[in-house]
């Protein structure tokens, strides 16, 4: 596995599976885990601590809320952490995301968007990582982004479009 996809919850499940459907679109092997620094606390030291000489490369790390996951688990480990902050109910995902972004100088999470899109970007940031390593993932990531390009250049003028 190269990729470990955790979440503080399986209600988190929704909003992570689109960072694996985007390892999935490059043929990047993960491995998925429910991890709580809150629920979980022995559990999320034993993964973090032990991620690295397992050969995980980035970690993921999904959770809403008081969203203490992402930087407890870059505490634990020098790889990697890319934090998603889960849209919460009460507050829409900004306490989520306040709580991930903002870490002390020295311990690094990279922060992406809340929700769906910052799942898929996590999932494409970490493949963007591995492929500093494998000129072929970097070969499908071009690929993939001329795709967008492409279909986006293709649209017609909106104001052609009946909505
Ligand atoms: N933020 C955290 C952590 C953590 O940061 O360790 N553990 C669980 N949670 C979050 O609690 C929310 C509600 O969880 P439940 O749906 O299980 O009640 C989830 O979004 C989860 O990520």
């Amino acid at each position: 596995m190269q990729v470990g996809i955790i979440m503080g919850s399986t209600s988190d499940w929704p909003t992570m599976k689109h960072a694996a459907d985007m390892l999935d679109k490059f043929g990047i092997a993960y491995e998925t885990k429910v991890v709580s620094a809150h629920r979980t606390p022995q559990l999320l030291a034993d993964y973090a601590s032990t991620a690295a000489s397992r050969g995980l490369k980035v970690i993921i790390a999904g959770a809403g809320g008081a969203a203490h996951l992402p930087g407890m688990a870059a505490a634990f480990t020098s790889l990697p952490v890319l934090g998603v902050p889960v849209q919460s109910k009460a507050l829409k995902g900004l306490d989520s995301l306040l709580s991930i972004v903002q870490m002390p100088k020295g311990v690094a999470v990279g922060t992406l968007a809340i929700g769906d899109a910052g799942a898929a970007n996590a999932g494409l940031l970490a493949a963007q990582i591995l492929a500093t390593h494998s000129p072929e993932l970097m070969t499908k990531i071009d690929a993939f982004r001329q795709a967008q390009t492409d279909m986006v250049l293709s649209q017609p003028d909106p104001s052609q479009v009946t909505l």
